[in-house]
């Protein structure tokens, strides 16, 4: 029988009151000022996730294209989202991964972890720092240092922005990110203009992809197009990472077996020396730290939602939904659906044993905008794993907890002490 969504018929108003409501479900509220339409069903979610361009389109908070610019991959639509995303993954497609991303990966991963002995480490801190110079460099060759460093300033005043109260008066959160925004562009214009000046043509980097794209006409990008687009790739490719590695340690400390388990598989690579690099091969035999890294993504749900647009009436498992509508494919709730996952609360890489449906877990999105970096993620934290567990044990240092709202993150910022397996490394 086919049923209307409407407002206020099912569940909770409020994203963070959902999670003690039960899962597996469609239902209405009214957010960023708008009747939205929350979907944590893994068929509705799917099917508004296919059929982005077709029936939906993204369609973000203001405050999120304020920030980001209108030429950024989240607020642009048809052919140049189209162009745009190809010439994004091309960036980070398996085989630059394999040629040269994941060294850099590397590098950054041991580089940060050669600081972490007899000291307490802030777990959530250092993996956003070390995320963070991982994408200048791959974006915009910045070297680690002061440009770097005054980037990435500007760029957390800037992220403050996203889920603020859009007041531009002087002094707001809004503002100072509006103002950070500006700040950056800057930067970004500077970086622009002088690798137009350079002769050297060897970059490898996002940046000098952009640069180089030209469209049928053989029209190059704008520098608008070219900044707003660094920005979105910088926003979207950092923290999302930083805090699946906070996670995967919080999880991984409670949970002494899984930890066992993860450091056998590492030591056990052709009997590894701690310290040695993880190569491509190594990464695509670590069954069970994909296991894990698939359980921590599950469990932290680091992109809890989406946000997308009806352009149409369409109805979908007899729901009609209306026109105009914001639709929200919920992750959390998805992932979190004990009628999907048995303890669904609990932290259990060996539920990946089993065969798991594609469309109950969606960390990454889907359909078109499937975010770009997926690989470069699950490298970036096999890596990460790789080096801690056969370097080092760890204690926390204090009881600490997730706020998952508006965006995860550890309340403490996850303090451990580290010390090294073997002293005499
Ligand atoms: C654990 C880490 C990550 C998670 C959980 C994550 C999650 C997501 C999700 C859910 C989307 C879909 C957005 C939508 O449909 O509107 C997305 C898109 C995107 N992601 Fe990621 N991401 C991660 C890492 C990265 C990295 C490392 C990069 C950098 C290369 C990246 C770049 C992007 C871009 C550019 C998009 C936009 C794609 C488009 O709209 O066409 N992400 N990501």
């Amino acid at each position: 029988m086919e049923q209307t969504v409407q407002e206020g018929e099912r569940c909770s108003t409020r994203l963070h009151g959902m999670a003690s409501r039960g899962y597996g479900n469609v239902f209405t509220s009214n957010l960023f000022g708008s009747p939205t339409i929350i979907t944590a069903d893994a068929e509705v979610s799917k099917f508004v996730l296919q059929n982005e361009g077709k029936y939906f389109r993204a369609s973000y908070p203001k405050s999120f294209v304020d920030l980001l610019g209108k030429y950024s991959l989240l607020d642009i639509h048809g052919e140049l989202h189209k162009r745009l995303h190809g010439l994004a993954l091309s960036f980070v497609n398996s085989s630059k991964l394999k040629d040269y991303l994941m060294d850099d990966v590397e590098r950054y991963v041991q580089s940060m972890l050669s600081t972490w002995q007899n000291r307490v480490v802030y777990v959530q801190e250092e993996a956003k720092l070390m995320t963070f110079s991982l994408i200048a460099k791959q974006l915009l060759s910045f070297p680690p240092g002061e440009r770097t460093q005054s980037l990435k300033n500007e760029y957390y005043r800037f992220v403050a922005g996203f889920f603020s109260m859009r007041i531009s008066l002087p002094g707001t959160t809004y503002s100072k990110a509006i103002q950070a925004r500006q700040n950056i562009v800057r930067k970004l214009t500077v970086a622009i203009n002088e690798r137009k000046q350079d002769k050297i043509t060897e970059y490898k980097d996002m940046l000098a992809a952009l640069l180089d794209e030209k469209d049928a006409n053989g029209e190059s990008l704008t520098d608008d197009q070219i900044i707003d687009n660094v920005l979105g790739l910088l926003s979207a490719g950092h923290e999302t990472t930083a805090m699946s590695m906070t996670l995967v340690v919080k999880y991984l400390t409670d949970c002494p077996k899984a930890l066992q388990q993860l450091r056998e598989e590492h030591q056990n690579l052709k009997k590894k020396k701690a310290g040695e690099s993880l190569t491509w091969d190594d990464y695509k035999n670590i069954p069970f730290t994909q296991n894990v890294i698939n359980e921590t993504l599950r469990l932290a749900n680091i992109a809890l939602s989406v946000f997308r647009e009806a352009t149409q009436d369409i109805e979908i498992k007899g729901y009609t939904l209306p026109k105009g509508w914001k639709v929200m494919p919920y992750f959390r709730g998805l992932h979190l659906d004990p009628a999907l996952y048995k303890d669904a609360k609990k932290f259990d890489p060996w539920r990946w044993e089993e065969r798991i449906p594609s469309a109950n877990f969606t960390p990454f999105g889907g359909g078109p905008r499937l975010c770009v970096g997926l690989e470069l993620a699950r490298i970036e934290l096999s890596c990460f794993l790789h080096h801690l567990v056969t370097r080092f044990s760890w204690k926390p240092v204090e009881e600490d907890y997730v706020v998952a709202f508006p965006v995860t993150n550890m309340k403490k910022k996850l303090p451990i002490v580290v010390k090294l397996l073997n002293p005499d490394q």
